[in-house]
């Protein structure tokens, strides 16, 4: 099968509990190299379980069952740290300041990640910058994460994320602290993973389904736990089948939000509002 195509992640019947509460049931779904997904729900739904399952970090004492499968490996309870490189996911999380080692500048946290693309570090580490929007990577490489704003570091992330050339990026929220403005500039910044040479598989997770269609082709629909629809969003928002679906799409409507989903290839996004 063709690299654009591949399957990244495969997600079999996967089922969560914590203190004997479930949390997440039977769980399906699959990631392509190159998609872009929302996993789109309300808060307690179950979003964020979802993204420590696929990353590895799971609640102490959690019981699962299931299969999470990533690159053909399996991947279900397994901490990042006994993950091989092809069992792990880049994570993009809403609190970009304690995702970065705040002694170490940005170009030295971008130059710390072993690439295996061609030029120096210092190059790759200004290339990595300019794909997440930056214009003047050489302003942006000395400075350390508290000398950027809350949307540069949440590009930094997304730099850091490509450059661990992870097949499958899980972004949880990373919007959500930032205005409509700088939220732009990262959805674009995410929407250009997909135009790598071996684009990943993201998974973006939300609240905001004007926001999702603006950067997805495809979304997840999730209540109390389990996905109750999914599907292309122009399918979804034309068709909505789950009463929850249907409330989402005619809130976005009344508030006037756009919720066409963007081209299937990587193009970039359309403006906000
Ligand atoms: N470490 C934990 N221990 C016990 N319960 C937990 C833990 N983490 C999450 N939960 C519970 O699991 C459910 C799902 O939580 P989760 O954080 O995945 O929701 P979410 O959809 O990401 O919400 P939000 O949009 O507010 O971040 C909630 O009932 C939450 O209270």
């Amino acid at each position: 099968m063709a690299d654009g195509h591949a399957e990244v992640l495969v997600v079999s019947d996967f089922s969560l509990a914590i203190a004997g509460e479930e949390k997440l049931a039977h769980l399906s779904f699959t990631l392509r190299a190159g998609e872009r997904v929302a996993l789109i729900g309300a808060s307690g739904c179950g979003k964020s379980l979802t993204a420590g399952a696929l990353i590895g970090l799971l609640p102490a004492g959690a019981q699962w069952h299931g299969s999470l499968r990533l690159n053909g490996h399996e991947v279900a309870g397994l901490h990042p740290a006994r993950r091989h490189a092809p069992q792990r996911a880049a994570a993009i999380f809403q609190d970009s300041a304690s995702a970065l080692n705040p002694l170490v500048t940005v170009g030295k946290q971008l130059m710390m990640v072993p690439a295996d693309l061609p030029g120096d570090a210092a190059a790759r580490a200004a290339l990595l910058l300019r794909d997440v929007g930056f214009d003047d990577p050489a302003a942006i490489l000395p400075r350390y994460p508290a000398q950027l704003s809350g949307g540069q570091r949440q590009r930094v992330c997304i730099a850091l994320a490509l450059a661990c050339r992870h097949r499958l990026v899980v972004a949880d929220e990373p919007t959500t602290a930032l205005d409509l403005a700088t939220q732009q500039h990262v959805v674009e910044a995410l929407s250009r993973l997909s135009a790598q040479p071996s684009p990943p598989a993201l998974l973006f997770i939300t609240h905001d389904i004007a926001l999702a269609a603006h950067l997805c082709q495809r979304a997840l629909v999730m209540v109390q736990g389990r996905i109750v629809e999914q599907g292309a969003f122009e399918q979804l928002t034309r068709y909505p089948q789950h009463p929850y679906t249907r409330e989402l799409v005619e809130a976005a409507r009344r508030a006037g939000e756009a919720i066409t989903p963007p081209p299937p290839a990587a193009a970039p996004v359309r403006a906000l509002g």
